[in-house]
């Protein structure tokens, strides 16, 4: 039996030193499931609310647990889901925070699949979900709010998009990373490392063009299989209201010049993928750019969507974007994640599971980006809190195949 039989909650640490959210749900049976929630820093304004975690953990406690605890059972997700929304009373979490909300869901799904003896890559996805494993997108270059003093673009992500395997595409990715360390090397460039694991050297964004380019040139040549990249502009986090520009280090563009730019570097670098290229709440302009470069590229509405149904429908409605970043604590719990994904699939756009910048060892996004068969999965390419999720979907791929 699934049913809920205890809720433990407390605060963990993590990779930022901050403390987050853990669940512990446990069954009748013996089932039990653990699981953290995640933490952005440049979090799209429409998000669910993370609160701080002791208030978030105390509001759960009050609200939510009592309504679990012998009257949920952990293998019927929609139904812990529904639960966590109705204790909570909002749209957005606000009352029990969406990081005590996704712990708990995240915690009750991996529950369910330990009584059925499943991994949960099945649990969440059924045994014919199919033999398709994602690519990883690996960060190797970054800055904006995720280191200071680094790039404007927040991320430059390989993408190994022709690996035979999860396991040589995660290698691929490790190796641009250190390939990027080299050359920054020889070109005396410093750099430490972002929130993320990727170099985060003092450069403008041309040279980190110049230096992933040939990263994943060098990298490709001696894998033999292709490797391409992409990046996550995270322009919200540019976007000046006020003067209706996009703020630069060396440069301001409106939004027609932003649009030609990023139209150009995806034909320059034959980009793969291009997140948030565009503020969070234009999407007209995400609209001009994917008639423009929808057919070369995935544009991927992060912040713009932040794993809403509804910021995703309005978003297919006016042909903005093709593809959706899904993060579970964007929303708040598994069940909107996979409506989101749903949605998107029967309307013709890709998505992309994804990480924060803040993280834990949890592993659960590596088993929903297997479990619902999306190309992407965006988790970092080096560091024990992204290498957490990268050996899992090797190992995924390993039992499964
Ligand atoms: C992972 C990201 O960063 P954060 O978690 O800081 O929002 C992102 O913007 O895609
Ligand atoms: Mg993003």
């Amino acid at each position: 039996m699934t049913l809920i039989t205890d809720v433990r909650l407390r605060e963990v640490l993590d990779s930022r030193g901050n403390p987050t959210v853990e669940a512990d749900v446990l069954t009748e049976s013996g089932g039990f499931g653990r699981a953290a929630a995640p933490s952005g820093a440049s979090t799209g304004e429409y998000e669910a609310i993370e609160r701080e975690p002791s208030a978030a953990i105390a509001a759960a406690r009050k609200h939510a647990v009592p309504r679990l605890v012998g009257e949920a059972f952990a293998g019927n997700q929609r139904e812990v889901d529904g639960i966590l929304r109705a204790a909570d009373g909002t749209e957005d979490f606000s009352e029990i925070g969406a990081n005590s909300a996704v712990a708990i869901s995240m915690a009750a799904a991996k529950a369910g699949a330990d009584v059925l003896g499943a991994p949960l890559f099945q649990h969440l996805g059924g045994t014919f979900r199919g033999q398709n494993f994602p690519v990883p997108l690996g960060n190797v270059i970054g800055g904006g709010e995720h280191a200071a003093d680094a790039t404007d673009i927040q991320e430059f992500l390989s993408a190994p998009v022709g690996a035979p395997s999860v396991a040589d595409a995660v290698f691929a990715n490790a190796a641009v990373h250190a390939t990027v360390s080299e050359l920054l090397h020889e070109r005396d460039v410093p750099a430490g490392k972002g929130d993320e694991g990727a170099w985060a050297p003092s450069i403008d964004d041309a040279e980190a063009f110049e230096i992933v380019e040939e990263a994943v040139s060098t990298v490709e040549a001696e894998v033999g299989f292709e490797i391409r990249f992409g990046l996550d502009v995270a322009a919200a986090e540019m976007y000046d209201d006020e003067s209706e520009t996009y703020e630069y280090s060396d440069t301001s563009r409106d939004t027609d010049q932003q649009i030609a730019y990023i139209a150009d570097l995806v034909e320059e670098y034959e980009l793969v993928y291009v997140e948030d290229p565009l503020d969070e709440n234009d999407y007209e302009a995400f609209a001009t750019l994917t008639e423009e470069v929808g057919d070369q590229t995935l544009v991927c509405g992060d912040d713009l969507f932040v794993t809403n149904t509804e910021r995703l429908a309005h978003g297919i409605d006016r042909g903005a974007a093709n593809s959706i970043l899904i993060k579970p604590n964007q929303i708040g719990t598994l069940t909107d994640a996979f409506d989101a994904i749903e949605l998107a699939r029967e309307n013709g756009y890709e998505s992309i599971v994804s990480h924060r910048s803040g993280e834990t060892e949890d592993t659960t996004i590596a088993h929903l980006a297997v479990a619902t068969d999306v190309p992407f999965i965006k988790t970092g390419a080096v560091g024990g809190e992204r290498t957490a999720k990268l050996n899992e979907l090797i190992r995924i791929a390993d039992d499964a195949t």
